[in-house]
């Protein structure tokens, strides 16, 4: 085993080591964002099969920690991970965010290479539907006529369409519970006529082809993961690092400007609105859970702005929920001028 799968199968960890449950099998982007978010050495990392598992691990204390998905610069929100916020049925009400990690993410596209395979030619053909394809940033390694289906976490999907759409048009598509889970299939696969999008680590770990490299639309590729935890971490009421809080909450929706004045309340008190989302409520078609995070804390608000605000919002809903407070991990200028969509 080379060094760096010594390093992602079986890190080291002292024994009765508090568990850290994140979305796996081992080399996920989310078992990368765990490894570079805690001491390996202090944790325990425990692949998970879902996200759902990851929240159940830590509702039931069986994990100190969570790691899940949360949304991607090119292709948005995790709907898995909004809809265990959601918590309908109140499974998980314990489970506060506590924290924040964004990754650089590269896919790559793994599997087999067939015997005696050339080299791509890189050229995307025009067809009457798509008279000026957008061009890819990267070429295949070889010719991928073999290739029948593909495997991948849906997220993925969204991030690399210009490539699939010029060198694997109309090939199934087939959803899996995370990248690594579908290299991990792919490797099972001994005809050889299946590939998987996943990190250039999966490759490693399941020793896979590398078909084609950093095949993300953006270069700017960005996930955000949220940490989670059981209860209220009462270091973080003093850390003065700037700070990122998200609440859900319900509206009557017969009542205009109701939405509105939710969002005032965060005006009112000058606390900057940072992501907005929403899920059905599944109790009235077309009516919605929203999430609002804004910039502030409840753990820490010398000013008050926060409580101030919370207040107002608590006015104004049927129903709503803090779901944590943790410090912004945001590099704005990092992200920025990082380049973008190539065409
Ligand atoms: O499938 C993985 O490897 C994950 O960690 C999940 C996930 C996601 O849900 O966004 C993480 C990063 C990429 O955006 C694609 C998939």
């Amino acid at each position: 085993m080379s060094s760096k799968q010594e390093q992602y199968a079986e890190p080291g960890s002292p024994p009765n080591a508090p568990i850290v449950s994140f979305l796996g099998p081992v080399s996920s982007y989310t078992h990368q964002a765990a490894l570079a978010s805690f001491e390996s050495d202090t944790y325990d990392y425990e692949p998970a099969q879902t996200i759902t598992d990851v929240f159940t691990a830590v509702q039931s204390g069986e994990a100190a920690l969570g790691v899940v998905p949360f949304e991607n610069s090119t292709n948005g929100a995790v709907i898995f991970t909004l809809e265990l916020l959601a918590d309908r049925h109140k499974q998980f009400l314990d489970v506060t965010v506590c924290g924040e990690a964004y990754l650089d993410v590269s896919h790559y596209l793994l599997g087999r290479k067939s015997p005696g395979f050339q080299d791509a030619s890189g050229t995307c053909t025009p067809t009457l539907s798509s008279p000026s394809p957008a061009k890819p940033r990267t070429k295949p390694t070889c010719d991928l006529k073999h290739i029948e289906r593909l495997y991948t976490h849906p997220q993925a999907w969204g991030q690399c369409e210009v490539f699939l759409g010029a060198y694997l048009k109309g090939i199934e598509r087939i959803d899996v519970s995370s990248t690594s889970r579908g290299a991990e299939i792919v490797k099972e696969d001994t005809t050889g006529t299946s590939a998987a999008i996943a990190s250039g680590l999966a490759a490693d770990i399941h020793g896979l082809d590398v078909l084609a490299k950093a095949i993300e639309d953006r270069t700017d590729n960005t996930t955000r993961f949220l940490i989670i935890r059981k209860g209220i971490d009462e270091a973080a009421a003093h850390s003065t690092a700037k700070k990122k809080s998200l609440i859900s909450f319900t509206i009557d929706h017969r009542s205009p400007g109701a939405l509105a004045q939710v969002l005032d309340s965060f005006r009112g008190y000058a606390l900057n609105l940072t992501s907005i989302n929403s899920r059905p409520t599944k109790v009235i078609p077309f009516q919605y859970i929203f999430f609002v995070e804004f910039e502030g804390s409840k753990l820490n608000d010398p000013s008050g702005r926060v409580r101030g605000a919370l207040d107002s919002v608590s006015k104004h809903v049927q129903s709503w929920r803090w779901l944590g407070s943790w410090d912004n991990k945001l590099e704005v200028n990092s992200l920025r001028g990082r380049g973008g969509f190539t065409s």
